[in-house]
């Protein structure tokens, strides 16, 4: 598939009429783009290993164009002109792998719903998808043009990730192969490793030098450290797994537990691995302000029961729905990435899996670990303060940071850090796995 950008002038005729000369052999699609205070843009996309035909204007013949189109995407009109629009920031674009998956389907509405970023903040969907989903990926791009959203000003879909990545200031990297059964662990570390190092590479060429990469598709943590390892030119700061979720579905089960509503409950943290052995912590814990310990005086059930309850909610979820979290998994990317667009309120943290690289907490240097994180809103983030590890968190800890250990030493091929070695522990198993 290619994707070729052309100027105000060679599109200006498109506020009339416009047709595509395609042969039979070109499926087109194209889009009239208009950024804040930038010139006009058509963005033709071809299926794979297809080149863009020529465009002529031609002054009849609408049916065709508005078939080889994208629906409003097709259409132009002059942002400039537009009183709303012209307190609108810079377009950003923000990249989905994925796109064609359940996740992506509950969390492209809201991106370009402008929930995520703001509501004067134009974006352009980039969306990653594979010779399988292409025509899936078409049609997610006629969804999200039926749904009319002012801020969503391109639509591009590809299968090479170079295309997709290019100019990339957020890059959500969902796409991933499920672990199908009878299939070993380490098996999907190197195949899902594969398609994460060649994500990284591509990054590290042609994405912006700034971009925010959140990795989800499983095993996130390993595969957010080879994608970061695979683009040494984007700072390893800016890479993230997704352990929000996980955060999310803590803060429900202390809320549930203490009969208080969830906005009550604060300061939680997940440490380590997005899987079996990650660490709900209720040491940090806050409930309207006060230790969880001191509202919830039942160290039983916060040592066995909720730690397991939130450690295998993805699988329990499994077994009632036959598929795995999807919407609360996109409702969690966006409080993620807002997290990073919005400072932290004071007192507070969230959890994010990011490089471990000069911690205080004495966490092993050089995986990805989730840890407390505050941000001041410029999608940076430090690790939390004040932040207390007693010897029983301290255990659990340790067991989430062997496990990351030993699949940093599966994917050691995929890192440039030589031969992998694999002893992954028997019970190591995603939250959705049981
Ligand atoms: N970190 C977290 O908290 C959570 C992570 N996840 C993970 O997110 C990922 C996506 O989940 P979800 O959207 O529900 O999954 P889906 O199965 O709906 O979509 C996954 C997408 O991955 C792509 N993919 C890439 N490579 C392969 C491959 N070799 N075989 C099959 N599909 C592939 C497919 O798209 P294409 O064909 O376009 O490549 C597919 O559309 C999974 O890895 C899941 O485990 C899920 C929930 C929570
Ligand atoms: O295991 C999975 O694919 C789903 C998952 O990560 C979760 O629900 O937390």
């Amino acid at each position: 598939m290619a994707v070729t950008e052309l100027t105000h002038l060679e599109t200006s005729f498109l506020h009339t009429q416009l047709s595509f000369k395609t042969t039979r052999l070109f499926n087109t699609r194209c889009q009239v783009l208009g950024r804040p205070r930038n010139a006009n843009k058509v963005l033709c996309s071809v299926s794979t290993n297809q080149v863009p035909s020529t465009i002529t204007p031609q002054q009849t013949d609408s049916s065709k164009s508005k078939r080889d189109c994208y629906g409003v995407f097709c259409l132009t009109y002059d942002l400039e002109a537009e009183e709303k629009t012209k307190s609108w920031k810079s377009l950003i674009n923000v990249a989905v792998s994925g796109a064609a998956g359940m996740i992506s389907n509950h969390l492209l509405f809201k991106l370009a719903s402008g929930e995520v970023f703001g509501q004067d903040q134009p974006i352009a969907l980039k969306l990653l998808g594979s010779e399988r989903s292409f025509q899936a990926l078409e049609g997610v791009a006629m969804e999200l043009e039926d749904s009319l959203y002012p801020l969503l000003r391109e639509v591009s879909i590809s299968i090479d990730p170079y295309e997709v990545f290019q100019d990339a200031e957020w890059a959500l990297l969902i796409g991933a192969r499920p672990r199908g059964p009878g299939m070993e662990r380490a098996d999907l570390l190197d195949i899902n490793g594969q398609i994460f190092a060649e994500q990284g590479k591509a990054l590290n060429v042609v994405a912006s030098r700034n971009v925010k990469v959140l990795v989800v598709g499983n095993p996130c943590n390993t595969n957010a450290l080879i994608c970061m390892k695979n683009a040494p030119n984007i700072p390893a700061k800016n890479f993230h797994a997704l352990t929000r979720l996980d955060e999310n579905r803590a803060k429900c089960q202390l809320a549930l537990k203490a009969g208080v509503f969830y906005d009550k409950v604060s300061n939680v943290t997940i440490w380590g691995n997005h899987s079996t052995t990650q660490v709900p912590d209720f040491l940090n814990a806050r409930i309207n302000g006060f230790p969880v310990k001191d509202v919830i005086n039942d160290a039983k059930w916060l040592e066995e029961e909720f730690t397991q309850k939130v450690q295998t909610r993805g699988g329990a979820l499994i077994k009632k729905w036959g598929r795995s979290s999807a919407a609360s998994t996109a409702v969690s990317i966006v409080d993620s990435i807002r997290s990073l667009v919005t400072p932290t309120p004071n007192g507070d943290w969230f959890s994010t899996g990011v490089y471990t690289n000069g911690n205080t907490y004495g966490i092993a240097e050089d995986i990805v670990f989730s840890m407390p994180c505050r941000s001041d809103g410029d999608g940076d983030y430090e690790l939390a303060k004040d932040v207390i590890i007693d010897d029983f968190l301290r255990a659990r800890i340790k067991k989430s940071e062997a496990e990351l250990l030993a699949e940093k030493r599966c994917v050691a091929h995929l890192t440039g850090e030589g031969n992998a070695f694999c002893d992954l522990p028997e019970d190591t198993m995603l939250p959705g796995e049981q």
